[in-house]
């Protein structure tokens, strides 16, 4: 075949295409480069759709390998692709589907540096088959400097949802605040369990990191419990007790020799001392079920026996699905021979074996054979190890640790199976879902390209037989959008040898002439979260941007003092690779941005400064910037003026759609 933009189009393979776009768009695309951001479910089925209708020029971009799960609807992999880049393979298998088009696969994070303004800039359009809020947030915000068109979408289940977003025309994804994750008070999951749930969040979200992730004293959740006034002043001091003495599990598990031993020893803090501890709060168990510590041997020998509380004090259900609150037949719960009736009563042993009822045996020994796995992997040289669903080790760990959680107080256990839906948020994926919605995600690229912006929906995939889409007219943007109101500009600089002062006196410039800028002004100026400078404080002024940790790829944020001028985002791109030697370390935009103005009323009488008579600036007015506390060179904001600023400190979860999916909402437990 001869190569793309010299294929005849008309014929052949685009007969259809050509009849339904036209000739005119149906020629550009052979030209058109598009950025794919995911190869995921709906990446898979996207891919396949812009190279059967021709983009020409198609960047595939994922950070993640095949998995064994992903086959069932991931159709662009195979079992021998297991463990192979999703972007590699699905560019081959995709790429012979029509030879006109050019895959470039990338495996690597959207986050990196190198993937800045600039490279954004080379695409005519971006579009988002992503699985998670940061990741979206992070292309959303570079295509609004970039002043690319993105299209979003997201499913879940049977939902799913496509919108097209362009800067200054529509909303783009930060105008809307998402909806944060579900979350439960510190102390139900960490003392007061009464749901299964609880138990797997307690695993997962608590007992691995501690035992497994970073060094912490994992007292900071405690703090902020105490300052959001949660109720337990004692038991949240227990806590804390309880909190430190993880230190010493954590040397027992990176001994050099750890065996059956290092495991006992987590699981007699965590089943039995720890459980002794809450129970000697008995205000705490009043008027709920004491929780009844577990014995290992006596687990491991058969003999345990557990009294389940009466009824009046049993919050839900029983062991294994009983809701009775009656003690179990024989006193036991599940703890030694009596468990195999049980399961097979319950008929649960048939079936796959992560579906099969686990016995108080089953879960111990599960739970040392976790433990010692994942100790293992810590010292062969892992630094920390998190919960990943399809990382068999810590599925174990959980699985095992929330069931035997359970049943210390008396809840209902799961099956692995269960366990890894639960904590891995998981919403079955439909394959049929994916593919209506990335067949809706090209349409709505296409309106783009041809510039049909009157054409361009959001689209819901919804519960209705009668009208299985909804569609919905496009919003202005948020004009309190932190993301894309700012105005963007871009300066290439060596961050070795410019300053902060420099970025910003040569952005404000002189306010004179064509390329003056708005002028020197006073103006804080933020990375991210962290202020670097404000009017009272320019000890930073000085220093390098690569000493502030200001890189490629990041962006400085300047924001007027008195409010008049609208902010300005400053991306930091490197210099041009053919610069000679002695040219300069900074090249500014030309002209200078000139952001929005809008001149404040002066008051008639001013007692106190402006910046006082700003109701946004209450945070700031009590606790002055140049008093908080400094990191690295900066001050992280507890709490941002503006309504726009605060915004940015938003919580980050899953992704809920809007509109006709809200009813997914309840069903999603979102657990960290
Ligand atoms: N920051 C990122 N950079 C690049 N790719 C990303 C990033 N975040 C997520 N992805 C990719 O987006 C894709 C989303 O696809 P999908 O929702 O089907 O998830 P999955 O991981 O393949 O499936 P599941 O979560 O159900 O196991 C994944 O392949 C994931 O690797
Ligand atoms: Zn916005």
């Amino acid at each position: 075949m001869s190569s793309t933009t010299e294929v005849p189009r008309r014929g052949g393979r685009y007969t259809h295409a050509e009849a339904i776009l036209g000739p005119e768009l149906c020629g550009r695309l052979a030209d058109t480069k598009v950025l794919l951001v995911g190869a995921g479910g709906i990446g898979c089925e996207l891919l396949k759709n812009v190279v059967l209708t021709g983009f020409g020029h198609i960047t595939l971009l994922d950070l993640d390998t095949i998995d064994l799960s992903n086959l069932n609807r991931q159709f662009l992999f195979r079992k021998k692709d297991i463990k192979q880049s999703k972007a590699m393979v699905a560019a081959q298998t995709a790429g012979a589907f029509n030879p006109n088009v050019h895959i470039y696969p990338i495996h690597a994070n959207i986050k990196e540096p190198q993937f800045d303004i600039e490279w954004f800039r080379g695409f005519d359009i971006v579009l988002n088959a992503l699985d998670n809020l940061d990741a979206r947030r992070h292309v959303n915000k570079m295509c609004m400097a970039a002043g690319i068109p993105l299209v979003e979408s997201g499913t879940a289940g049977y939902l799913g949802q496509v919108q097209p977003l362009l800067k200054d025309r529509t909303e783009c994804f930060d105008c809307v605040l998402k909806p944060t994750p579900k979350s439960f008070p510190v102390c139900t999951i960490r003392s007061t369990p009464s749901q299964p749930i609880h138990c797997i969040v307690w695993a997962k979200s608590y007992l691995l990191p501690q035992l497994f992730g970073e060094d912490e004293d994992g007292t900071t959740e405690l703090d902020d419990a105490e300052k959001q006034g949660e109720n337990g002043g004692q038991e949240i001091a227990a806590l804390r007790k309880e909190a430190l003495a993880y230190r010493a599990v954590r040397k027992a598990l990176r001994a050099a020799e750890t065996t059956h031993d290092a495991a006992k020893t987590v699981f007699q803090k965590v089943f039995h001392s720890d459980i002794l501890n809450l129970l000697s709060m008995s205000d705490m168990w009043r008027s709920r079920a004491p929780p009844t510590p577990l014995d290992f041997h006596a687990i491991e020998n058969h003999s345990f026996v557990i009294q389940e509380p009466s009824k009046s004090h049993t919050a839900t259900g029983g062991v294994n699905g009983r809701s009775s609150g009656k003690p179990a037949a024989n006193g036991h719960v599940n703890g030694n021979a009596a468990s195999a009736p049980i399961q097979q009563r319950n008929g649960t042993n048939a079936g796959l074996k992560d579906q099969r009822a686990l016995s108080l045996q089953d879960n111990l020994a599960l739970f040392v054979s976790s433990t010692n796995r994942l100790a293992a992997r810590l010292r062969a040289g892992e630094e920390t190890i998190s919960f990943d669903k399809d990382d068999d080790d810590t599925l174990d760990f959980v699985t095992a640790a929330s069931n035997l959680r359970s049943a210390a107080y008396y809840i209902e256990r799961k099956t692995r199976w269960e366990v890894k839906e639960m904590a891995g948020n998981i919403i079955p994926a439909i394959a049929t879902t994916n593919a209506i919605i990335s067949g809706l995600i090209v349409l709505q690229a296409l309106h783009i390209l041809r510039k049909s912006y009157g054409a361009l929906k959001i689209v819901h995939l919804q519960f209705k037989p009668s009208v299985p889409l909804g569609t919905v007219n496009l919003c202005p943007p948020n004009p309190k959008c932190a993301i894309c109101r700012d105005t963007y500009t871009t300066v290439l600089c060596d961050p070795t040898n410019v300053t902060l002062g420099e970025i910003i006196d040569g952005i404000l410039g002189d306010g004179n002439g064509e390329h003056g800028g708005t002028g020197r002004r006073e103006v804080s100026v933020y990375e991210d979260k962290r202020v670097l400078s404000d009017p009272d404080w320019d000890d930073n002024l000085e220093r390098t941007l690569e000493s502030l940790n200001v890189t490629r790829g990041k962006f400085l944020t300047i924001v007027d003092e008195e409010g008049e001028w609208g902010d300005i985002a400053v991306a930091l791109s490197v210099l041009p690779p053919n610069r000679p030697a002695d040219g300069p370390s900074l090249i500014l935009p030309s002209p200078l941005p000139k952001p929005t103005h809008t001149p404040r009323r002066t008051s008639p009488a001013p007692t106190v400064s402006r910046k006082r008579s700003a109701p946004d600036d209450d945070i700031e007015e009590s606790e002055p910037l140049s008093k908080r506390p400094r990191i690295n060179g900066a001050i992280t904001v507890p709490q941002m003026g503006s309504p726009s600023k605060k915004r940015r400190l938003e919580d980050e979860g899953l992704v809920m759609l809007s509109g006709a999916t809200d009813e997914v909402d309840d069903e999603v437990i979102v657990i960290d």
